[in-house]
């Protein structure tokens, strides 16, 4: 008995050395699921993200927030781009975390780990030199709100439904998205989504400046194409000009981001995990 427990116990830590001992990319990616695929049409310099994995409304799994990355490394290098539009595949933005990888890291220094990553990965987004569009469309919940607002446009179709939902599932952003929300729609705004949850429409996220224009897609196709149009009477100047003028937008945002980051990270892990959140991760909870 005595030997079999202290093998177990040896294999718990070697586990967790393991885990300690991977980097937050390496550890993310375990999570396997969809994609995020990039296409860079240079013509225009426009480029395209599809966060890809439709059977779960596009929910971001560990290795998703890996390839997001690599995406964004790759548009920070692009001198001739001008804009990108993020959208997801067959007709809802992004469902938030995977739910199925938020129950793995269930304990806050795993959590700390995905949101580490997150926070890192969606502020580089958010200062990317290209003008970006995030297409809000069907369901854009928790983690894919979050992601939206590291765009500096959110385009959203008139039935779309967005929602800050951390609150509800026992947790509050922990992908940098609250300092964010704060920063477009003020005090009082942010406040109401992010300790209410509730999820919103179109109208009323364009009056709170949640969104920047609504639109009647066809189709959950159409919806790149008419953004698209949409960015192109925006972005006719030269790639050098545009990259230009976002980088002054960004020089007039606020400069002490990555202390604000740090302060959402420690509020995130405190919660990260607890018993609300176990229970709402795991009872299969619609967000309607
Ligand atoms: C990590 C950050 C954290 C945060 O800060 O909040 C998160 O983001 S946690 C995730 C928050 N999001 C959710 O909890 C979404 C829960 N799901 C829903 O509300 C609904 O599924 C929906 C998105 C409103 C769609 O409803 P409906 O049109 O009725 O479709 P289904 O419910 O049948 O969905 C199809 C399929 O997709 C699965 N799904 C949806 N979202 C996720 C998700 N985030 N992770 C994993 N899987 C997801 C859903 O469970 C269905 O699967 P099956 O039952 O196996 O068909």
């Amino acid at each position: 008995m005595l030997p079999a427990l202290l093998r177990s116990f040896g294999h718990g830590i070697r586990q967790l050395r393991k885990c300690s001992t991977l980097s937050n990319r390496d550890f993310l990616a375990q999570f396997k699921g969809g994609s995020v695929d990039l296409n860079k049409d240079v013509d225009s310099g426009i480029a395209t993200v599809t966060i890809n994995n439709p059977d779960r409304h596009n929910a971001m799994t560990g290795e998703m927030m890996v390839q997001l990355e690599d995406v964004v490394t790759d548009l920070e290098c692009w001198a001739k781009g001008k804009a990108v539009v993020l959208h997801g595949a067959g007709g809802s933005l992004c469902s938030g975390g995977d739910l199925k990888t938020v129950l793995a890291i269930m304990d806050p220094v795993k959590g700390g780990r995905m949101s580490a990553h997150m926070q890192k990965t969606l502020n580089r987004l958010y200062c990317l030199p290209l003008l970006s569009v995030a297409i809000v469309q069907g369901h854009t919940l928790g983690g894919g709100a979050e992601l939206s607002t590291a765009c500096d446009f959110r385009v959203m179709d008139r039935n779309a439904k967005i929602g800050f939902v951390a609150s509800r599932m026992g947790v509050t952003p922990g992908w940098g998205g609250g300092m964010r929300l704060v920063q477009l729609v003020g005090r009082n705004g942010a406040m109401d989504l992010l300790v209410s949850g509730r999820v919103l429409g179109a109208e009323e996220s364009l009056k709170l400046n949640l969104a920047c224009e609504v639109m009647d897609f066809k189709d959950a196709e159409s919806g790149v194409e008419d953004t698209v149009a949409w960015l192109k009477e925006r972005v006719r100047g030269d790639p050098a000009v545009v990259q230009a003028a976002k980088k002054v937008v960004l020089n007039g945002m606020y400069m002490h981001n990555e202390v604000l980051l740090q302060g959402e990270r420690d509020i995130f892990t405190s919660v990260w995990g607890g018993p609300a959140h176990q229970a709402a991760a795991s009872s299969k909870i619609k967000h309607k």
